[in-house]
């Protein structure tokens, strides 16, 4: 049974911290495992890589077998079934299509002082796709990934992806093909993204690395940020519903279940306000969790992380969603937008109840790569400007040097630095003869 909380209790401020701190990819002892890993992938390549994919993912191959030979996608792709390709292809169409709107334009324009000032957009050379596959499988995350790459201009894209026991997943392999993935890795965890970002004798580094994993993914992204960009933290799913108690019980259970079947760590919270739905939404879920196939996972997280609270009014539930910042927000209730507009700290909502988070998560067309652990106060879903960088542009004309050369002397002099002030005294010096 998950937490049941509500507003008016008198422990509540204390409840709800802990439902916040309750979090899931943060713990020392995941961070020390990773530690352990990006050290051993810097100082032994390919050998250490092969080691812990041999531990983690139970699969014992040769440095050779590390990068997927065109040979063995093309088999792939075929056991893939005509239903499956067309919802990929329609999938991917829409997610471009989407991503393409993102694309920003550069800017050029001459100010009064005479000075050209501008900045251009320039995709990152290399990118690094995470593409998760320990308790599941996600083509739809290679799409996610690999789509606003390609839409930023993305030269080359090198996928990592864990085959556990050995077994590819063929749609994993033809959403690869679909999006124009150049390299395929059979490898996962903190080791795949250890190697992206350092390199080994068979993987070249890259850039940028992007995508969702598990905790063991996310501190790893967080531990090499720096040697190369990342996205954000997008670990284990969360989602939170706001609903009143003029929706379906179950309808709002699967969508609690459809976060919690992720992972044992993902987090599905429910606020309500109306106490006796939300009743009913826990005994939907209690229901549902006797036959879901992924019901160990799915139960386990209800169990740890899943909470339902009872508001007095949709605005308390607006501030409460603030302080969650869930990755996911579903707004159930009867004006979604006027509740959206409330609400500054998701990453991504929902409106209305014929909008089941699942959409997003393939074919609606936004990104399905978005912050957790609260990190949507701060940070956004995957766009194609992750992929793209800024170079901003000065040109001082003779007449513009004049006009602000000045100013610049005297902050120079300020600071001490000499070198920067003489800089412009030399040239101020040439134009006034
Ligand atoms: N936030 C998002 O945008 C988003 C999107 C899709 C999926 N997800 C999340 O991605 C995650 C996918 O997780 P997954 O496990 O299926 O696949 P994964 O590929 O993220 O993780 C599998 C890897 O974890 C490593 N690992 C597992 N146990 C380990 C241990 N004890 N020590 C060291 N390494 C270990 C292994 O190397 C394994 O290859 C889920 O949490 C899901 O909720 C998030
Ligand atoms: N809900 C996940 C993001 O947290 C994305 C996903 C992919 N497939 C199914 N779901
Ligand atoms: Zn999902």
């Amino acid at each position: 049974m998950p937490q049941f909380l509500s507003t008016t209790d008198a422990d509540f401020e204390q409840r709800f911290s802990a439902v916040l701190a309750a979090k899931r990819e943060d713990s020392p002892d995941v961070d020390d495992v990773v530690s352990g890993i990006i050290a051993d992938v810097r100082a032994r390549g390919d050998v250490a890589v092969l080691e812990l994919t041999a531990k983690f993912d139970r699969m014992q191959i040769d440095a050779d077998q590390i990068r997927l030979s065109d040979a063995e996608i093309d088999a792939e792709i075929a056991k893939v079934s005509d239903e499956e390709q067309h919802a990929l292809e329609l999938a991917a169409e829409r997610i471009r299509a989407y991503h393409t709107r993102q694309m920003p334009s550069d800017e050029m324009w001459t100010d009064p002082d005479g000075a050209t000032l501008g900045w251009r957009w320039t995709p990152v050379s290399a990118a690094g796709l995470y593409v998760p596959g320990g308790l599941a499988s996600y083509p739809s995350s290679v799409l996610m990934n690999a789509v606003p790459a390609k839409v930023a201009g993305v030269e080359r894209l090198a996928m990592v992806v864990p085959t556990p026991d050995g077994i590819i997943n063929p749609l994993v392999m033809m959403a690869a093909r679909v999006a124009g993935v150049d390299e395929v890795y059979r490898i996962g965890g903190a080791q795949a993204v250890a190697a992206l970002a350092y390199g080994t004798e068979t993987i070249a580094p890259v850039d940028k690395i992007t995508g969702p994993g598990n905790a063991f993914v996310a501190a790893a992204k967080r531990r090499v940020f720096g040697k190369v960009g990342i996205d954000m933290i997008a670990g284990p799913s969360e989602i939170l519903v706001i609903a009143d108690g003029d929706n379906d019980a179950d309808w709002i259970a699967l969508d609690l279940m459809s976060q919690a079947e992720h992972d044992e760590s993902a987090q599905s919270l429910l606020i309500t306000t109306d106490a006796a739905f939300g009743q009913a939404v826990a005994d939907a879920v209690t229901v549902r969790l006797e036959t879901l196939e992924r019901r160990e996972i799915a139960g386990a997280s209800w169990r740890d992380f899943g909470a339902i609270i009872t508001v007095r009014d949709l605005d308390e539930a607006a501030r409460l969603c603030d302080r969650i910042a869930p990755e996911h927000l579903e707004l159930c209730v009867a004006d979604p937008e006027a509740l959206s507009d409330k609400i500054t700290h998701a990453g991504a909502i929902f409106l209305g109840q014929w909008t089941p988070e699942a959409i997003g998560d393939y074919v609606g067309g936004p990104n399905h790569v978005l912050p957790t652990a609260r990190s949507a106060r701060f940070s956004s879903g995957l766009s194609v400007l992750d992929f793209l960088k800024r170079t901003t542009l000065a040109k001082m004309s003779p007449e513009a040097l004049r006009a602000i050369g000045p100013a610049a002397e005297v902050l120079a002099t300020s600071e001490s630095l000499e070198a920067h002030g003489l800089s412009v005294t030399a040239r101020l010096r040439k134009l006034n003869g």
